[in-house]
């Protein structure tokens, strides 16, 4: 992988929604190893969210992207689900499909994975529906500010939900460790944060421009939610890995952390 590699604001103008979900995102007609990866994290998404598992009212997913694959399990637990993002095109490519205007992504594939997880394939169309009633804000987010959604009027969140959006956005393992306690800031005492990791990642293409990844390993993970206060109830590992041509990383870990009291 050559040329320039992009981070930081480079996001807001360089990060092609369309591009992102055609790699990444294509499930059913993509490639195995993008399939693979998202079969674990819906699996995983599935397990926590479970009806009787973790639930309540608000949940804040940061760092949202243009995808909403990661609400079709939650979106049946929560009352109410924030959405967030540092790329005003990516809000817009989400709204697209949440106001199912014409070009809005094709989701139904991940979305009947999801509804076989829970018994009944046939009720891919509902669960859609309850993704497009449950979201009720798409706001913008920085995630190395100390407040993430900024001026926004937010309550304090019972789940903060983060996928492979910090090691993208934190340049070294202290701004990691920083934006870490910043989305613990969002929740109520005893409110999970849920992140997956993309584990020692250095950069992933999105169309033909390369962007960098802080390469993190599981245990520094661990102690960045434990230095936030946090105690980790669950940290699984996949050996999986993207394809080479998109994405150089090594493993996957998805986490649930339990924010404590004096957090
Ligand atoms: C690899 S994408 C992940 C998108 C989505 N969560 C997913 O699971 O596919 C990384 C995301 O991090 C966002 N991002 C980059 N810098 C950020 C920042 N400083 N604060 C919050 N999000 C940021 C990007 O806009 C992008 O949507």
């Amino acid at each position: 992988m050559e040329g320039e590699l992009y981070k930081g604001e480079d996001y807001k103008t360089e990060f092609q929604p369309q591009n992102y979900l055609k790699t990444y995102y294509a499930f059913d007609s993509g490639t195995i190893a993008e399939n693979e990866v998202l079969k674990f994290n819906l699996n995983n998404l599935f397990e926590t969210f479970s009806p009787g598992g973790m639930g309540g009212d608000i949940l804040i997913d940061i760092g949202s992207g243009p995808t909403i694959y990661q609400l079709l399990s939650a979106c049946e637990v929560f009352r109410e689900i924030i959405m967030s993002d540092y790329t005003e095109l990516n809000l817009r490519e989400v709204d697209k499909w949440l106001k199912k205007e014409p070009g809005a992504y094709d989701w139904s594939p991940a979305v009947q994975y999801v509804c076989e997880l829970e018994g009944d394939r046939s009720k891919w169309q509902e669960k859609e529906a309850r993704v497009r009633r449950t979201v009720k804000r798409l706001l913008t987010c920085d995630v190395n500010q100390p407040r993430p959604l900024g001026s926004a009027q937010v309550p304090a969140a019972d789940c903060v939900l983060s996928l492979l959006a910090l090691e993208c956005a934190c340049r070294d393992v202290d701004a990691y460790q920083a934006a870490i306690q910043n989305l613990v800031g969002l929740l109520k005492p005893g409110g999970h944060l849920v992140t997956l990791v993309a584990l020692r990642c250095c950069e992933y293409m999105v169309g033909s421009r390369k962007f960098f990844v802080l390469s993190l390993e599981q245990e520094t993970v661990e102690k960045a939610l434990q230095e936030a206060g946090c105690q980790v109830l669950k940290c699984q590992y996949s050996p999986n890995k993207y394809s080479e041509a998109f994405c150089l990383n090594e493993g996957f870990c998805f986490v649930v952390a339990r924010k404590g009291p004096g957090a």
